[in-house]
């Protein structure tokens, strides 16, 4: 029997379902045993890696679930998540959480699966991003008591498909920020009108959607008389799917539990 991961895929028709399909189908250790989409995927039924720009794989897209696989790599829409944890679960599935909006809800639903199967969920897989998340708040933790103060500001750029806003990551360089501020932090989204003065402890975030931008973050650290901004911006969609293979690998023999990329990529 081959010691190949066998790898499934859910929102496999997608932008980023596609770049993982090709990704993988490259990779010696990963055998792709599932492509899934939802029903009503006017792809359904087609091969996957045809779907994905490359060679056949004998690989239908399907909405049916298989029995088994290694592990499962989920980019997919927050509607879509709930349904692909229970399978996964209920079939002890190790899984790779990539889908990004999802609510409190969801998230608790995720922390309570990870009891039972080993999860990595992260906004973003990209290595660069998480590298610069690490900055941001050693920047923090550097600057917060400078004299004068620090106003800390996210512009995240990404393309005009995109359904959720801030993104996933803008959200999670927010919460990392935050952990090195001191006292309450107020998480301000966009600003319009008679704002006032902008207060010390808030963290503003701004959501441009351009194009075809796969993913840009901007930290801006604005001072009295200087400024740090911090930029990390994909090329392509690469780095994320990418990201989520190492992830799917990482999982291989893990106990249950709730991972980060921060585990995946030793920077924890
Ligand atoms: N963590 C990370 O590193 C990254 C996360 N993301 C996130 O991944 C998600 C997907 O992004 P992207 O690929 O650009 O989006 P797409 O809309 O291109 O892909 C989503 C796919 O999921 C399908 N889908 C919709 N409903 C269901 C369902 N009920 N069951 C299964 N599949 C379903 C969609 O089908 P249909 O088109 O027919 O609706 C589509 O094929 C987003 O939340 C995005 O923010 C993106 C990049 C990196
Ligand atoms: O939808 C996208 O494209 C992306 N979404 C993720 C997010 O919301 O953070 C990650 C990446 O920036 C691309």
């Amino acid at each position: 029997m081959s010691n190949q991961i066998q790898l499934a895929v859910h929102g496999a028709a997608g932008r980023m379902g596609r770049r993982v399909v090709a990704l993988a189908a490259e990779d010696k250790d990963i055998q792709i045993t599932a492509a899934i989409d939802h029903a009503d995927n006017g792809l359904i039924g087609q091969d996957a890696g045809l779907v994905a720009g490359i060679a056949a794989l004998d690989v239908l897209l399907s909405p049916d679930w298989p029995n088994y696989a290694s592990v499962m790599i989920d980019f997919s829409l927050p509607v879509a998540v709930d349904g692909c944890v229970a399978k996964c679960v209920a079939a002890k599935m190790p899984l790779v959480i990539a889908t990004t909006g999802l609510n409190d809800v969801q998230k608790e639903a995720i922390a309570a699966a990870a009891k039972l199967i080993p999860i990595v969920w992260a906004p973003s897989m990209s290595t660069a991003v998480n590298l610069t998340m690490k900055v941001a708040q050693q920047i923090t933790e550097t600057l917060k008591h400078v004299a004068g103060g620090v106003d800390i500001e996210i512009i995240e750029r990404h393309h005009r498909f995109k359904a959720d806003a801030p993104s996933g990551t803008a959200l999670r360089f927010g919460e990392l920020i935050a952990e090195k501020m001191d006292g309450d932090v107020k998480h301000v989204h966009g600003r319009e009108g008679e704002t006032g003065q902008r207060t010390r402890n808030e963290i503003g975030y701004h959501a441009v959607r351009v194009g075809d931008n796969p993913g840009e973050h901007t930290i801006v650290f604005g001072m009295m008389g200087e400024r740090i901004e911090i930029n990390v911006a994909a090329s392509n969609r690469d780095c994320y799917a990418s990201g989520a293979i190492a992830a799917a690998k990482f999982l291989q023999g893990k106990p249950a539990g709730l991972y980060s990329m921060f585990d995946v990529l030793g920077l924890s």
